[in-house]
Parts: structure tokens; C-alpha cells; sequence
């Protein structure tokens, strides 16, 4: 990046297929990014200040870097990493930099913010300013992974503009280590905004694609994915996916022996998965078992998450609707509202699909019709001779169009 230019970076949301909450306790989770993206513009100033644009949680603030708590950082350095975790004395003075938040989807969106500049700039000798504007596509808080797209964005912008990594790093000779190191600083955000995230949210806003992923040991290519057409439904029922698996461990830890099966139970839906789509793909199953194998595991999985607590009455009036109309749905992401999604085979047409969306429509609720398996977080260089920090995310996805 050139003082002279802006950058435009964007990132998928994505769908869990199956093992939500399970992933979080070392058990395989199957997701595709979506067509749904957040978008984020980045342009470095030579005036020591950071300002911050965030329309999708009303945040508009700038502060002088100057003032940020950089002599509270611990000298402990992990790699290139030099915060380890957010300690209680740094988060007190980062509270105090931000001044008042209107909620909470504030605070984490500041917090993981300040976490990330934190961490990338302390090492700098000379801290250069920038502004930073987002605008997402993906409803925010509603189990389409928001948060990550959003961390992925926000980590590859501040890795660019503090000169860690070309704002051509998907193409470069370095690519993997750029987009693992992308990964790495978002699983950090993420762990800011949602206490103790499994990973596959940032790994597939990171990389893109339709996945399989085990915390701890990463992810593999979902062998024999080509595409799904998937209906979403957003109940906008608000809910905080730091709250959501917080409840589910705690549900873990007074029910050990109930809990531990359920986990279990829900690793054999995503395996059962993974193995329906590689029969696919070498000819052992053709494409109508593969979606009725897959319409049931939606629905066992669906009943699995109702009893780790993390339904809500919107989502099974969701399934009652589709179900009326012989279509499978499951809450997706942390769930307790947020959105379901719903498998439709081939041969379902457009007009049931419609009459569905209507009667979902008249419940309060809104549909999307989006592409799964889509690419991961990428960067364009623009032009920018006027101000282009308040464009809308439409203009914002136009414009990265024409600069891709
Ligand atoms: N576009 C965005 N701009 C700023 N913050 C965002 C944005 N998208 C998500 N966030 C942050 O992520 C939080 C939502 O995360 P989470 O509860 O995990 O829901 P989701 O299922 O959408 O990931 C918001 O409260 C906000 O702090
Ligand atoms: C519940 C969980 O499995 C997915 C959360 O997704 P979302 O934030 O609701 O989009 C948590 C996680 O994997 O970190
Ligand atoms: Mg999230």
C-alpha cells in the first residue's frame, strides 16, 4: 500500500450446514461461505489519527493514536503476536479510549478493533494514521457468521495498511502463510467478540469455500461439493453468540453425561455428511440419496441443538412452515434466533419456493437466496481521488468489481 492509495477488502459471511456449539468442543462442523459479504475500505492519512466508520453498528469516532494505551501492553511476545490474551488492565483503558457504547454490538465491534491495532501496531516505531469505513451485506447477529467476515476484513486491512502483508497477498508466491496469518488475527477478534469461538467462522470467511473443520487440527475441503441450494431465513430474533455457547458449556458442565453424547451425536451428522458427499463424488451415491440423506441429518441435527437448549419458538415455527411443505430446516450459527436454514432439492420449483417465502414473509421474517462455496477475504488497490469513506456497500461491492 502506497500513501497515495486506498484499498477495498471484503469477506464472506457463512453457513453452517452442521455441528454448530458441537465444533466449539473439539467435534467436526461442516460450512461454506456465502454470497453474502462484508465489504471494508482503508485509507492511509498522514495525521496520526484513526478513524472509524462502522454503519452496520452505528459507530462513527475517530481518536488520535497517540492516545492509545501502549504502555500498557505486556512485553510478551509470541511470535510476531505481542498480546497474548486481553488482560484486565489493558481492557479497562481500552474501555476508557472508547467512551460510551449504545450496546453491545458496539463495544465487541470497538473491542476487537482496538485488540487488533493493539496488536499489530505496538511493534512500529511510526504508527500511520488511516480511515476505515464497513458496510456488510450480512445481517448482523444472526448466526451468519458477521463477526468473522467482519474480524477477517478488519485484520487484513490493519495487517495491510501497518505493512505486514501486500495488498496483493492472494496472489502472491506467499499466499498460504499470508491468508494463515489473515486467519490467525481474525480467530483473535473473534475471541474478542464471542469469548470462545471454535475457529470455523474466521477459517471460512478466510479462505472461502465449502469446508470441514475440527478446532485445533484446522480444515479440509469438503470432497464432492459442488453446490446447495439452500433458502436462509432470518427470524430477526436478536441474540449474542457469546451468550449462546456460553450457555451450552454450562449446560456441558451440570450435565456431563447427557451433554457429551448429544456433542458426540452431532460429530456423526457432520462425519455422515462429509462421507455422503465423497460417495458422490467417486459414484456410489447418486444426487437424489445424497439430498434425502442430507434433508434427514438437517433435521436430526436440528432436534440434537434443541436439546442443548439453543432453539427458540421462531425457528420452529420456521420448521413447521417449510416442513408443511416438504422442506428440511435447521437453525444455523449459535442459534436462539438468529437464522435457519432450509435445504431445497432440484426438483423443488420456484413457485413452492415462493409460496414458502410468502408465509415466512408474513411471519415478520426475512429470506435470502444466496450462493454457497464462493471465494474468501480479498483485496483490490483504488483510486482515490475523492472521498470515498461514506459510499454505500452497494457502491462499495461495484467498485471492487471493477478494481478485481
Ligand atoms: N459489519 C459489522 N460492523 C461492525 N461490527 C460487526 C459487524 N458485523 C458484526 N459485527 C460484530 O459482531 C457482533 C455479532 O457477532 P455474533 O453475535 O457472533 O453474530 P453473527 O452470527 O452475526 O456472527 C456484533 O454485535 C458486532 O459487534
Ligand atoms: C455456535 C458456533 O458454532 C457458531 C457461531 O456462529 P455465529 O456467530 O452465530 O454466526 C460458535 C463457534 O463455532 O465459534
Ligand atoms: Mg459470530
Amino acid at each position: 500500500m502506497t500513501a497515495s492509495n486506498s484499498v477495498l477488502v471484503s469477506a464472506p459471511g457463512k453457513v453452517i450446514l452442521f455441528g454448530e456449539h458441537a465444533v466449539v468442543h473439539q467435534k467436526y462442523a461442516v460450512a461454506a461461505s456465502l454470497g453474502l459479504r462484508t465489504h471494508l475500505y482503508i485509507e492511509r492519512t498522514q495525521d496520526g489519527i484513526c478513524t472509524l466508520e462502522l454503519s452496520d453498528v452505528g459507530v462513527s469516532r475517530h481518536w488520535p493514536l497517540s492516545s492509545f494505551p501502549w504502555d500498557a501492553v505486556r512485553d510478551e511476545k509470541e511470535g510476531d503476536h505481542p498480546i497474548k490474551d486481553m488482560d484486565a488492565g489493558l481492557k479497562t483503558r481500552l474501555v476508557e479510549l472508547a467512551g460510551d457504547f449504545a450496546n453491545d454490538a458496539q463495544e465487541q465491534a470497538l473491542m476487537a478493533f482496538f485488540y487488533l491495532v493493539m496488536s499489530l501496531a505496538t511493534p512500529l516505531k511510526e504508527r500511520t494514521g488511516f480511515k476505515i469505513s464497513t458496510r456488510s451485506f450480512l445481517p448482523v447477529g444472526a448466526g451468519l457468521g458477521s463477526s468473522a467476515s467482519y474480524s477477517v476484513v478488519l485484520a487484513t486491512a490493519l495487517l495491510i495498511v501497518f505493512d505486514y502483508i501486500p495488498v496483493d497477498f492472494a496472489s502472491s508466491a506467499n499466499s498460504a502463510s499470508y491468508f494463515e496469518t489473515i486467519n490467525r488475527y481474525a480467530f483473535k477478534a473473534e475471541q474478542v467478540i464471542h469469548g470462545n469461538p471454535s475457529g470455523v467462522d474466521n477459517a471460512v470467511a478466510a479462505f472461502g469455500g465449502a469446508k470441514t473443520f475440527l478446532k485445533g487440527k484446522g480444515f479440509s475441503t469438503l470432497e464432492g461439493f459442488q453446490s446447495l441450494r439452500l433458502l436462509l431465513t432470518n427470524t430477526k430474533v436478536p441474540r449474542s453468540t457469546n451468550a449462546l455457547v456460553a450457555g451450552v458449556a454450562r449446560r456441558k458442565e451440570k450435565y456431563p453425561e447427557v451433554i457429551d453424547p448429544i456433542l458426540t451425536a452431532i460429530d456423526g451428522v457432520s462425519l455422515r455428511c462429509k462421507n455422503a458427499f465423497l460417495d458422490l463424488q467417486n459414484g456410489t451415491k447418486d444426487a437424489t440419496s445424497l439430498i434425502t440423506e442430507l434433508e434427514e441429518l438437517v433435521d436430526i441435527n436440528h432436534c440434537l441443538l434443541y436439546a442443548l437448549g439453543v432453539s427458540h419458538p421462531s425457528l420452529e415455527k420456521i420448521r413447521s412452515i417449510t416442513g408443511d411443505h416438504g422442506l428440511a430446516s435447521k437453525l444455523t450459527g449459535a442459534g436462539g434466533g438468529g437464522c435457519a436454514v432450509t435445504v431445497i432439492r432440484d426438483e423443488v420449483d420456484q413457485a413452492t419456493i415462493d409460496t414458502v417465502m410468502a408465509l415466512l414473509g408474513k411471519e415478520g421474517f426475512d429470506c435470502y437466496q444466496t450462493s454457497v462455496g464462493g471465494p474468501g477475504v480479498r483485496a483490490v488497490n483504488i483510486d482515490a481521488n475523492e472521498d470515498l469513506a461514506w459510499m454505500s456497500r452497494v457502491d462499495m461491492e461495484t467498485l471492487e468489481q471493477k478494481f478485481l
